[in-house]
């Protein structure tokens, strides 16, 4: 029996998902499975990660949903190469269908398995869900990828029609019909089996946020001490348990200034597919060889949140402690590392990857590179944001501030490692030497 496998990868939902209808309305018989890539987790630097667990958690929950629905589901530990070269050699395998994933690693791992199934006389079939518009379908007159957001955005919004956010029926269409028992399926890993420990983090139910939230939200976005300053769908849309699509047209019809920050994510997404080198490189060569100062004592004090910055270490401290951060906090923490105590933004990057439950490469790399003023779209170089007018203007009652720094105010409280006015004009100096330097 022909059979066709569906390969859940950032997608981890059965309701409005572009690949998976595809797929039950290819007349072949589906099978849903996952891998957990060892190319990727290998890579971990801990195996307490809340990352893992989340995914597991939600694979398993998959897969129950599959075996009520009448189907097998499978899962893997391993190298996807190596596991599709086994599957083609136990089964029949049509075709396997995905979703698009648009990070360089993905994109070079996609093609090989596209390779290895054409030689077994299969096709890999990818669909684009993840965002509204990709690749090369928002570009500007002259058919280039726009490098201004406010030029991307108008186009975006000029090219959005109702289908673009019309659901996929692949929910209705998950029936036994559409699916196959496989009688001699490999059991799934367990956590233990991976060598992986359990570690739970809060996050909000995978459904749309409230109303009244997503109506409120362009007053309480930028306020952290709020509880339900903003949506804590981030997490979510990373790992697919909620459909981008339903968020979009909730915030296009409640909000368009959330809208705005769904559209930053497509961009960002779109930019990094188009220059896969800045996951690790500054975009602009002139501010490759800013001249960091790297100190790992300075930089150990601000993974800890013990800068002396109120904001900046309440949003170190909460990342550390529940693996998120509000975007405030993020940017008054991004900005003090390069442009304060001058280190690179790649250890922040990478810090941020490490710890960040919504890590998003195209994300993290996109907001990194425009905090240091060295990506394809970004802040001025010579822009140098003061932490403190940060804090008294988006948390002037230290509503934030004391929820995660108990000691703020005290004499255990330490003093401000850097003078801002000095490390302003020390920033400004060292990007404007490498700026013009390569000029
Ligand atoms: C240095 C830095 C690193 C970041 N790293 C990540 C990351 O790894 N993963 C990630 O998802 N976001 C990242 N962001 C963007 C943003 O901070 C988070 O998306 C947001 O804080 C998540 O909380 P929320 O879901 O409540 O956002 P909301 O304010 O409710 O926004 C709704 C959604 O819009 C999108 N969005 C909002 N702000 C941005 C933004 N600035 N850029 C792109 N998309 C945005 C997100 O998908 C978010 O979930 C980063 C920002 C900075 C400054």
């Amino acid at each position: 029996m022909k059979i066709v496998l569906f390969w859940h990868r950032r997608d981890l939902r059965q309701h409005d998902n572009a690949g998976l209808a595809a797929a039950l309305q290819s007349g072949y018989p589906v099978v849903p499975l996952f891998i957990y890539d060892r190319e990727i987790l290998d890579l971990l630097p801990s195996r307490r990660d809340a990352r893992v667990t989340f995914i597991y958690d939600e694979v398993e929950r998959l897969a129950r949903q599959t075996e009520q629905a009448g189907g097998t589901f499978l899962a893997f530990y391993g190298k996807p190469l190596e596991v599709f070269a086994q599957l083609v050699q136990q089964y029949e395998v049509a075709a396997v269908y995905t979703n698009e994933d648009y990070e360089p690693y993905a994109t070079v791992r996609d093609a090989a398995v596209a390779g290895l199934l054409h030689q077994a006389g299969a096709e890999l079939r990818a669909y684009k869900d993840q965002v509204i518009f990709a690749k090369n379908e928002i570009l500007s007159k002259s058919g280039t990828p726009p490098k201004v957001f406010g030029a991307y955005s108008k186009a975006w919004l000029a090219a959005l029609r109702d289908e673009h956010l019309a659901p996929y029926p692949s929910r209705e269409l998950f029936t036994a019909a559409n699916l196959t028992q496989l009688p001699k399926a490999a059991p799934r890993p367990t956590l233990e089996q991976m060598n992986f420990e359990r570690l739970e983090q809060e996050v909000p139910a995978a459904e749309l946020p409230a109303e009244e939230l997503v109506r409120n939200y362009h007053n309480t976005r930028d306020k952290p001490g709020l509880v339900n300053s903003s949506t804590r769908r981030s997490v979510h849309l990373r790992f697919g348990t909620l459909s981008v699509r339903e968020l979009m047209r909730q915030a296009r019809a409640l909000n368009p200034k959330l809208l705005n920050e769904l559209i930053w994510r497509d961009f960002f997404m779109m930019l990094l597919w188009h220059f896969p080198y800045t996951a690790t490189e500054s975009y602009d060569p002139r501010l490759r060889q800013v001249p960091y100062r790297n100190n790992e004592d300075e930089f150990k004090a601000w993974c800890e949140g013990r800068t002396g910055y109120p904001l900046v270490d309440a949003g170190m401290r909460e990342l550390n402690q529940t693996g998120y951060m509000p975007n405030r906090a993020r940017i008054a923490a991004a900005g003090f590392l390069v442009k304060h105590l001058l280190i690179d933004w790649r250890w922040g990057d990478r810090y941020f990857a490490d710890k960040l439950l919504d890590y998003d490469m195209a994300q993290n790399v996109g907001n990194w590179q425009w905090m240091a003023g060295t990506g394809a779209v970004a802040a001025p170089w010579f822009r140098v944001y003061s932490p403190q007018s940060q804090q008294e203007q988006y948390d002037p009652t230290f509503a934030y501030v004391w929820q995660w720094v108990p000691e703020f105010g005290t004499c255990e409280y330490p003093k401000p490692m850097v003078e801002h006015k000095f490390a302003r004009e020390r920033a400004i100096a060292t990007f404007r030497a490498a700026y013009q330097a390569k000029e």
